[in-house]
């Protein structure tokens, strides 16, 4: 069988918080079209370490990196890298829907706009193109031009996911996105993001031990700032190698 492309390679992989570290020796290679679960207590460094996948890490003083992370073979916090061009890539979705106090519309064109689009005639098809990828333009494609904030926790989400594909990202990163959201919509969403791996590469920090179980192909458990276990989902959660694992995915801890 041909090797997994790599998408993300990291390396014994150091984060410090000014005097304190929160990730140690992190060792992971994130496979390209794999879903990549990452579970662990409050406070293990998921959050961190998925930050530091877009550098979204350089915003936080007194934040340093150090070790060997490669992004499509490419030194990620080489002198050579162009940020902005990273956070094409490499997208991002949140906890919270947070969409733009604009209409939904603009929402979606907001990145295209800022990366040189001007063509009103893309701008469309980028706008229906993304909102079919995310099963959301039958539900909206009347009101388009109203505020994206009149829409249902959920659907806000959706469109923050159409906003992260409009600039035709190869990864998305995503932390906690149904953790504000109800049984339902946590359903469209986890169906959704089972889809999308057919082309994009996803990275997901969960709380939600089923969730991670039902979606993901890879999942990575920290603990503490270090990965103490990293495998195939179904491995991790029917026969874990760590007692570690197997006590934080039954329960007994976190
Ligand atoms: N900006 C920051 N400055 C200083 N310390 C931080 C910062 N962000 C996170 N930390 C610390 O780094 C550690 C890892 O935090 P992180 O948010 O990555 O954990 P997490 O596993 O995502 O937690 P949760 O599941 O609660 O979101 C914690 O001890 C946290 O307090």
């Amino acid at each position: 069988m041909a090797e997994k492309e790599k998408t993300f390679e990291i390396r014994d992989m150091d984060l410090y918080y000014g005097n304190f570290q929160a990730l140690k020796k992190v060792n992971i290679d994130i496979y390209k079209n794999d879903i990549t679960a990452l579970i662990g207590p409050s406070g293990c460094g998921k959050s961190t370490f998925l930050r530091s996948l877009n550098r979204m890490n350089d915003l936080v003083e007194g934040c340093r990196i150090e070790g060997r992370l490669l992004f499509d073979g490419e030194d990620l916090y080489g002198k050579d890298c162009d940020v902005i061009a990273l956070r094409k890539k490499v997208g991002m979705v949140f906890q919270k829907p947070n969409p733009f106090p604009k209409t939904i519309h603009e929402n979606i064109t907001y990145g295209p706009k800022l990366h040189g689009q001007k063509d009103k005639k893309k701008l469309d098809e980028i706008v229906e193109r993304t909102l079919r990828e995310v099963g959301l333009w039958e539900e909206v494609k009347d009101r388009l031009h109203k505020s994206a904030l009149g829409l249902s926790g959920g659907q806000q989400q959706r469109l923050c996911i159409a906003r992260c594909l409009s600039v035709e990202p190869e990864v998305i990163l995503m932390d906690e996105p149904t953790s504000a959201l109800d049984p339902v919509a946590t359903t469209k969403i986890e169906a959704l993001v089972q889809d999308l791996a057919s082309k994009y590469t996803i990275v997901i920090v969960t709380h939600n031990m089923q969730q991670a179980a039902r979606i993901s192909n890879r999942t990575a458990f920290f603990l503490t700032g270090e990965i103490l276990e990293i495998d195939d989902t179904e491995k991790i959660f029917t026969n874990p190698s760590n007692p570690k694992t197997e006590e934080y995915i039954t329960g007994r801890f976190g």
